[in-house]
């Protein structure tokens, strides 16, 4: 089943073409990771797929045109991280997560246990039930990311869009995020996620999409798309392409201006 389905995308920012001609599917139970320089492009995908930025060209989210649906549907089939991270409630950890129900449930409604065991599984993954009654606003940048992540969880929907979502993990935690989605790939959702850190999108991701001035340059399994030649053209850097028990590993090394190949 295709999850998501974008055509010929292009959408414009203050007079500028930011996307351009930008065309993929999604099947079910794929990880992406959405990879390319500052400025490329990936939020304003993100944000266009959700129906947040005009824009010219088709996206459907399973089958059905995303702008012929309210937000309350649309919530519905895609949840959507976003990369500003700041919490301005001080409201208990647990509430921030719950809010990640609203959308299944008729307004006003109570909690029922299924929405419970949904919550509690959210924060299971994320890490953050040791701290479920602090006030969200007293915790540290990393765990107040874990916490949104984990709302978004909540959300329970097929398709789950992160805008930079590993950004301010330690090391531990951004490992068990990238496998918190590729597990939800392997339950047969999908989950496109903006990276930066190549070595975590080339490790986990089951496919990459590489973005650069607005366009695909490549789409595919990492290791067709990080070669040594893109890595230089695209993110003008000298990487290091291995493998280390059976998976990629990149490893920028220098700025490939200064260091020779
Ligand atoms: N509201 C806006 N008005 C005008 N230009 C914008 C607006 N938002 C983004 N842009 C421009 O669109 C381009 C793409 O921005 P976008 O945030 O999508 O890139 P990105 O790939 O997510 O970058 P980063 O990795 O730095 O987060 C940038 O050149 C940015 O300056």
């Amino acid at each position: 089943m295709t999850l998501l389905s974008v055509k010929a995308l292009s959408a414009s920012l203050a007079g500028k073409e930011i996307l351009k001609d930008v065309s993929f599917d999604l099947p079910a139970g794929e990880f992406v990771g959405l990879i390319g320089p500052n400025g490329a492009g990936k939020s304003t995908l993100l944000r266009t797929v959700l129906g947040l930025t005009p824009h010219r060209g088709e996206v459907a989210i399973e089958g059905r045109a995303v702008a012929s649906m309210s937000a309350r549907e649309r919530a519905r089939h895609v949840a959507y991280l976003p990369q500003e991270r700041d919490i301005a409630w001080p409201v208990p950890v647990e509430m921030i997560v719950a809010l990640g129900r609203d959308v299944h449930r008729p307004v006003f409604s109570r909690q029922g246990v299924a929405d419970r065991e949904i919550i509690d599984r959210a924060m299971r993954r994320m890490e953050v039930e040791a701290f479920r009654d602090r006030p969200a606003t007293e915790l540290s940048g990393g765990e107040k990311a874990r916490v949104l992540i984990a709302r978004a969880l909540a959300q329970d929907a097929p398709l789950l869009l992160a805008d930079e979502p590993a950004a301010g993990l330690d090391p531990s935690h951004q490992i068990m995020l990238m496998k918190t989605f590729a597990a939800l790939a392997g339950e047969g959702r999908s989950v496109v996620a903006s990276l930066h850190d190549l070595g975590l999108a080339a490790r986990w991701c089951s496919r990459l999409i590489l973005l650069d001035k607005g366009r695909i340059v490549a789409d595919g399994p990492p290791q067709t798309v990080l070669t040594r030649e893109r890595l230089r053209s695209v993110y003008a850097v000298d990487a290091h392409l291995g493998e280390a028990g059976g998976k990629p590993v990149v490893m920028p090394l220098d700025l490939a201006d200064r260091n020779g190949p």
